[in-house]
This record gives structure tokens, sequence and C-alpha cells, in this order.
């Protein structure tokens, strides 16, 4: 049971590090209850919502992973190395696809209750 719990405050100390450390990750949060306030307020359907949390998820774990990853470049190969940057720009470039497909999700769902 205690394992289990510890296993918590590892994730959730995991989450600070990426919030305090990270500014995208930072912006992402707060674009995240942006969306959420407006879903709110145009009064998202049933089957919107959980396209809105899918997005934001994505977004959310994407930016994590990138994180992590961004950690252990700099563990393994402080020093510079074209693989280590290569590593580090594909998982940037996995942070941007996911928040195109959230953008183009959010428009999907936005712009026809406001147009
Ligand atoms: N060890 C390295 N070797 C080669 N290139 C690197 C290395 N570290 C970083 N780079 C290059 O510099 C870019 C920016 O690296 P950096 O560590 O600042 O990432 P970042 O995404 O800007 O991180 P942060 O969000 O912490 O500012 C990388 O995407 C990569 O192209």
């Amino acid at each position: 049971m205690k394992a289990l719990l510890n296993s918590f405050v590892y994730a959730f100390n995991g989450l600070v590090y990426a919030f305090k450390t990270q500014l995208n990750f930072k912006i992402h949060c707060v674009a995240a209850l942006l969306i959420v306030a407006l879903g709110w307020w145009v009064g998202l359907s049933n089957t919107e919502w959980p396209l809105i949390v899918i997005a934001i998820g994505l977004v959310i774990v994407a930016e994590l992973f990138n994180t992590g990853i961004e950690v252990l470049v700099d563990l393994v190969s402080p020093q510079q190395h074209p693989k280590a940057g290569a590593v580090k720009d594909i998982a940037a470039a996995a942070v941007l696809i996911s928040a195109i497909i959230a953008l183009a999700i959010a428009l999907f769902i936005f712009v026809p209750k406001f147009v």
C-alpha cells in the first residue's frame, strides 16, 4: 500500500518538476485551463468534452515525455553530440505535432459555435 502511495508521490514530483522547469509546460497548462473554461461557457456536449480532454491530455503527456527525454539527454550527454541534439529535436517535434492536433480538434469544436 505504501509502495502504491509512493508511486503517486513520485509521479506528482515529476509533474511539479516539469511545471517548475518548463515554460512550455506552464503555457500548455494555462491554455488547457482556458479551453476548459471556454468549453464550460459555450456548453460543450457529452461527445465534445471527451475530444477536448483527449486533446489536452495528448499535449500534456507529450510535454512530460519531452521533459523526461531532455533531462535524460542532459544526463548522458552533457557535451554536444549530433545524436543528443537529434533526440531532443525529435522529442520537441512530438510536442509540436500533438499541439497541432489539439489545435485542430479545438478549432473543429469551437469555430462552428462562433460563426
Ligand atoms: N547535448 C546536445 N548536443 C547537441 N545538440 C544539443 C544538445 N543539447 C541541446 N541541443 C540542441 O539544442 C536544442 C535546444 O536544447 P535545450 O536543451 O535548450 O532544449 P529546449 O527544448 O530548449 O529545452 P528547455 O525547454 O529546457 O529550454 C535541442 O533541440 C538540440 O537541437
